[in-house]
């Protein structure tokens, strides 16, 4: 489907990405938008000469060969080639940030983990800066794996952008307001809502309302995609009209600036004398996207037991196994709990994936207490988890009687691959060191009598 945008957020010369952004409905849509009237060329890709004197470049998210439906990349029409946006690079370090692979010796990676919120910084952090790796796995070499982190960021940037040659992040804001100004168009992004930044996206990150907090979830494997959906047909969970790709947007500024690009676990930074934010127009279906959460409906057990909670992914990034995911994106969302005669949170389980979660907001049933908004908890591959003694004694004594689980938004980053812990997050980051405690108190129950206690 091809979708066309009237002109929006127009941009002049001289001003810089100001204006509230407008946005194009679609999943992985083939998209057209242009800034300038009659910037974005019809029935072909490279004219001669380009309409303003731009420039016409591909930017390819898979390999050209990719089957057709897996296919992505987008024709930009922009005032100078990305050359000029990039040259001679240097190394720098940017420690909080790391990649797979990432194992440290003196770190115990297996285990159950729990951390409260990471506090805000009282120093200036921007989107690279402040960013924190809570763990990583795979190895982003081969283009396997992923890593988790929380963002804190206290600081927009300033003629400075960045791009992540490693990979597409996936980011989920906990609080706090920011503005991603991307070369395809502006993402405004908030609590309740996702946001996918490309592999190769350049963007500059500003602070709308700080300071801001987040999980990123970094996947360098393939793309994160809607799952398969099998007797569910064809609607509920997210529905692909509720994401939303933003207008072409670009400024044509004058400028020192720094671009910063992470490449194979390592930064880099070159200077230019512009913004390399200059697509005046696009076209396709390799482009960055929002989502708000509060748009997923959840499809689960209606009359009794407790899924897999598969069930409420919201998209799925596959490895080359089908059915394993690379990572899903799960979300644990307001809904009600009818199920008859059955414990209704989760149940206890041992995973091969390995599960790292995030409270956006309100109580997760799993754990009355403890796993606090901003707050997030590791289950690592194949270690034992469930409900805490509180969680078990309330859901197996209630009452029946259909239930709203209400004010209440966690999610998970599930991975195919073990997660190993950073020093940040052994170390630095308030980890709760009493978690493993809260099973200590479940009772044995067992007596040899078939009675039920
Ligand atoms: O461990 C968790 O809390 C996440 C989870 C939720 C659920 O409903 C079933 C399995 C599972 O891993
Ligand atoms: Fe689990």
């Amino acid at each position: 489907m091809t979708i066309r945008s009237l002109p929006q957020g127009m941009i002049s010369s001289s001003e810089t990405m100001g204006t509230a952004p407008g946005y194009m409905p679609g999943f992985g849509n083939d998209f057209e938008t242009e800034a300038l009237p009659g910037a974005l060329p019809q029935g072909q890709n490279s004219p001669q000469k380009c309409a303003y004197g731009l420039y016409a470049e591909q930017l390819s998210g898979t390999a050209f060969t990719a089957p057709r439906g897996k296919n992505e990349r987008t024709w930009c029409y922009r005032i100078r080639p990305s050359v000029k946006h990039v040259a001679r690079f240097s190394k720098i370090d940017v420690p909080m940030w790391k990649s797979a692979p990432h194992v440290l010796p003196d770190v115990i990676s297996l285990g159950q983990y729990r951390w409260d919120p990471v506090p805000h910084s009282d120093q200036p952090l921007t989107w690279v800066t402040g960013m924190h790796t809570v763990t990583t796995a795979g190895d982003v070499n081969t283009q396997v794996g992923m890593a988790s982190h929380i963002y804190l960021v206290t600081a927009s940037m300033q003629d400075e952008y960045f791009y992540s040659a490693d990979s597409e992040l996936l980011v989920v804001p906990q609080e706090g307001r920011l503005r991603f100004a991307t070369e395809l168009g502006v993402i405004d992004l908030e609590p309740k809502e996702i946001a996918i930044l490309p592999r190769g996206l350049v963007y500059r990150v500003e602070v709308l309302e700080g300071p801001a907090r987040g999980f990123v979830c970094e996947n360098y494997g393939q793309k994160f995609d809607l799952p398969n959906r099998g007797p569910i047909g064809a609607n509920c969970l997210a529905n692909p009209r509720d994401f939303k790709t933003p207008v072409a947007a670009f400024e044509d500024r004058a400028a020192r600036s720094r671009v910063i690009i992470k490449w194979c676990g390592q930064f880099h930074e070159t200077f230019i004398d512009h913004s390399p934010l200059d697509v005046v127009a696009w076209h396709g279906n390799y482009a960055p996207v929002k989502y708000d959460l509060r748009t997923y409906s959840p499809v689960g057990a209606i009359l009794f037991d407790h899924p897999d909670p598969s069930i409420f992914t919201v998209l799925t990034a596959p490895s080359g196994v089908e059915g394993t995911a690379n990572i899903d994106f799960v979300l644990f969302r307001e809904r009600w709990m009818v199920a008859e005669h059955s414990f209704r949170p989760p149940w206890y389980h041992k995973n091969i994936m390995s599960e790292l979660m995030g409270n956006i907001y309100g109580v997760y049933d799993a754990k009355p207490k403890g796993f606090v908004p901003g707050g997030m908890s590791l289950h690592n591959m194949m270690l034992p988890h469930g409900p805490d003694r509180n969680a078990f004694e309330g859901a197996s004594n209630a009452e029946l009687k259909p239930e709203k689980l209400d004010q209440t938004m966690s999610f998970m980053f599930e991975t195919r691959f073990p997660q190993h812990l950073t020093e940040f997050a052994a170390n630095i980051a308030p980890l709760q060191d009493d978690y493993v405690d809260c099973w200590a108190d479940l009772e044995k129950k067992f007596d040899g009598t078939p009675s039920v206690k």
